[in-house]
């Protein structure tokens, strides 16, 4: 059965345009003049998608839209809105568009879109399944996680990996946004066409444009030949805009006319450029407060947010080092020629401490770590200073000095710590009455780290 899609528009000619259009690729196409009609098809028809135009002569295409995603929040709805009326557009997204177009439409970008939109439709409807899948494995490429919060990454990864929409990757320094547009690239039926990261933040605002967009001899001081830009070069497979936060609002402009009809200007020519590259961008600023701020475009904004994705700081999933450190350990292994082994008791010490800059800092630290161990035994002293006072601090600060009792000198070092944490959760939660929350606020670490400890520890608690 052909997909179907919904026309709403009122300019009879232009309908007629669009429909032929639409049929010609195979689509059923529903048509609707107006807000009744349009109301009438909806309640009496299925269609795959919705695209309406904004000013009806009964109704606006915003409260239709309104109406539609209350009704049927999964349905997938386009607008069309004026040449350059950014605040419809923006508005639409909010409300839960999946994307606008903007007059005059061009049969191909109309093609285009459809044809997104119906596969963003489909791998929805797969959600479930594909959830269930994904909620098994603990890698994807080169990305490893265990927790509920990379499993999410891993499925979202999935899903829109074979969507040409753009992606925005989101989340501090270190979290693991490259590799994401990384893994996004390779599970995509791009992966075999060039992946081009440029970081938006390391080239000089002046430079960033003919870095993006390229240049003609002779446009600037110093421009001898032609140069391709990195969205030329990365024609037919992904651009990884890291840092985009920090981009001018004046190359803001010129990005979203790019993410709109994927053309563009090489700087000092005047030969259209047209390319077929799939945008991600990254940053670790808050782009929505960026946005209020009046620092950036509220409209690029939403364009690159079309799919968002959060990676989440380490500290909120302690489960997931572990697994962190043994592939830096195994690379290491690999790149040194020797075996690593990790003292018994580093681990729970390490899922103590915050990471502040997350998996990049576990990876040096782990590296030093590999570099200073005795033997290829990995042991907290190899570890910088800052982590072992906080790992130190953590482990011992909560025991009292009637409690060294614990302190059973014939033992190695960390199984004394583990002594020490043991009773220190215990005590914790005697005073907090069994309520996690509490006790962990007692000891100074995540619920999540407590959480843990508990199940290692195997201590007889009610779960809460
Ligand atoms: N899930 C993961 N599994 C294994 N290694 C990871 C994972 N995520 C990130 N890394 C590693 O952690 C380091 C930092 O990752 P990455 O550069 O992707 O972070 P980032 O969020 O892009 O950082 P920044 O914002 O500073 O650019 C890299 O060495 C990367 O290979």
């Amino acid at each position: 059965m052909s997909d179907t899609v919904l026309i709403v528009e009122d300019n009879h000619k232009l309908r007629r345009l669009m429909v032929l259009t639409l049929e010609k690729e195979g689509y059923t196409v529903l048509q609707a003049a107006d807000g009744v009609e349009a109301e009438h098809q909806f309640q009496n028809h299925h269609f795959d998608v919705a695209l309406m135009d904004i000013l009806l002569p009964d109704t606006t295409g915003i409260k239709l839209l309104e109406n539609w995603v209350t009704e049927r929040p999964n349905g997938c709805y386009i607008l069309c809105t004026a040449y350059g009326d950014v605040e419809d557009a923006v508005q639409a997204m909010k409300i839960g568009a999946f994307d606008y177009l903007t007059k005059p439409i061009q049969a191909e970008e109309l093609k285009i879109v459809i044809k997104q939109a119906l596969e963003w439709q489909r791998t929805r409807e797969d959600e479930q399944l594909s959830h269930e899948n994904v909620a098994q494995q603990n890698h994807l490429h080169d990305m490893v996680g265990k927790s509920e919060q990379m499993h999410e990454v891993f499925g979202l990864i999935q899903r829109v990996a074979n969507q040409n929409v753009t992606v925005l990757l989101q989340g501090e320094s270190g979290t693991g946004k490259s590799r994401c547009a990384q893994a996004i690239h390779l599970e995509s039926d791009r992966a075999d066409e060039p992946f081009v990261k440029v970081n938006c933040a390391a080239i000089p605002s002046q430079l960033l444009e003919s870095e993006l967009f390229g240049y003609q001899k002779g446009a600037f001081t110093g421009a001898t030949q032609n140069q391709k830009g990195k969205f030329e070069v990365a024609d037919g497979g992904t651009l990884f805009l890291d840092e985009i936060g920090d981009i001018t609002m004046e190359l803001q402009a010129k990005l979203l006319q790019v993410t709109q009809e994927k053309t563009f200007y090489p700087l000092g020519s005047n030969e259209e450029k047209k390319v077929d590259v799939r945008i991600i961008a990254a940053t670790n600023r808050d782009l929505s407060e960026m946005v209020q701020k009046g620092d950036f475009r509220e409209d690029l904004y939403y364009r690159l947010n079309i799919i968002g994705i959060h990676l989440p700081p380490l500290r909120e999933r302690p489960d997931d080092i572990p697994l962190l450190a043994e592939q830096v350990a195994k690379q290491l292994e690999s790149e040194h020629g020797r075996s690593y082994t990790i003292e018994q008791g580093l681990m729970s010490a390490l899922t103590n401490y915050s990471w502040p800059g997350n998996i990049r800092e576990l990876h040096n630290a782990f590296s030093r770590a590999c570099v200073l161990s005795v033997d290829g035994k990995i042991k907290i002293d190899d570890f910088p200073k800052e982590i072992q006072d906080r790992v130190d601090g953590e482990e011992i600060s909560n025991v009292g000095e009637d409690e060294m009792i614990f302190k059973d000198p014939s033992l190695p070092l960390p199984d004394q710590l583990e002594n020490y944490e043991q009773k220190a959760i215990e005590d914790a939660l005697t005073k907090a009455e069994g309520v996690q929350s509490k006790a962990a606020e007692i000891l100074g670490i995540s619920r999540q780290s407590l959480l843990y400890k508990i199940r290692k520890y195997e201590l007889d608690i009610e779960e809460e």
